[in-house]
């Protein structure tokens, strides 16, 4: 009966999301970093796409340009990204909606093993084209000063690609480690990586146009004091 199909469907949903919370969290307690290939399938993957594109075809999306404000006038291009965030819930984003609650349904599996960290909530999805070509995103660390965010996921949506011809590899530079983390931004692979110093990483220039969706995630106890201290800053003297 199709409401016995949908509960046995639920069910294996759920211990699906059991299976990798675990991995996740083994991966982030052994090596910073984790990845998932195959998160979501091919069909949901391409929606997912689609409504990317779509974002992207409709000027939805605006330069996250960060630029070196210590060069001045010469102001050398940390990056060339284009970004939208998203919450879901806007029209033609279901599918985007779909993914995210997927992260959250990985991490909610992860949050009470996760050592020394409570995840308690999220930013909205950012959306992020690197436009080929592409200068990509020099070397950063996404929180290096204690902003709340304890672990960075990234969504890939770009089908067929190859970095050997394509660039965009993710380079990620575990401190401690003297190995390089290169991950490709291959279609429907899921990354996680702890947001703080732990992870300084860099985008490899890219030849064609390089899709991927991110989210943080927030450490409640970091996140509290960071917000206490911002309205502490807000207060006029
Ligand atoms: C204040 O407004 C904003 C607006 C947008 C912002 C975007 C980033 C960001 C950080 N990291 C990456 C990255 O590492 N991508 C790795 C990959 O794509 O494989 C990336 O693409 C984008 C950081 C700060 C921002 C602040
Ligand atoms: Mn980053």
């Amino acid at each position: 009966e199709p409401v016995d199909n949908m509960h046995a469907y639920l069910s294996v949903l759920e211990s699906r999301n059991e299976m990798l919370g675990e991995y996740v969290v083994k991966c982030l307690h052994t090596y910073g970093i984790c990845v998932i290939d195959n998160f979501l399938g091919e069909t949901k993957g391409l929606s997912i796409l689609s409504e990317v594109k779509a974002l992207h075809n409709t000027d939805k999306m605006t330069s996250g340009e960060l630029v070196n404000r210590s060069h001045g006038s010469n102001a050398q291009r940390i990056r060339d990204d284009l970004i939208t965030w998203v919450d879901g819930r806007e029209p033609g984003c279901s599918n985007i909606q779909f993914l995210i609650s997927s992260m959250d349904a990985v991490i909610l599996k992860c949050t009470r093993k996760l050592k020394k960290c409570t995840i308690n909530g999220r930013t909205k999805a950012m959306v992020a084209c690197y436009p080929g070509p592409s200068t990509g995103y020099l070397r950063h660390v996404d929180n290096p000063n204690k902003d709340g965010r304890a672990i960075t996921c990234i969504y890939y949506l770009n089908k067929d690609w190859d970095s050997k011809v394509d660039g965009g590899t993710l380079h990620i530079y575990p401190e401690n480690e003297s190995r390089i983390a290169s991950i490709e931004p291959t279609f429907d692979r899921l990354l996680f990586f702890w947001s703080d110093r732990r992870n300084p990483h860099e985008v490899m220039p890219t030849a064609k146009t390089r899709y991927a969706i991110t989210v943080w995630y927030y450490d409640a106890v970091e996140r509290k004091q960071a917000v206490e201290k911002f309205t502490e800053n807000q207060k006029p003297a």
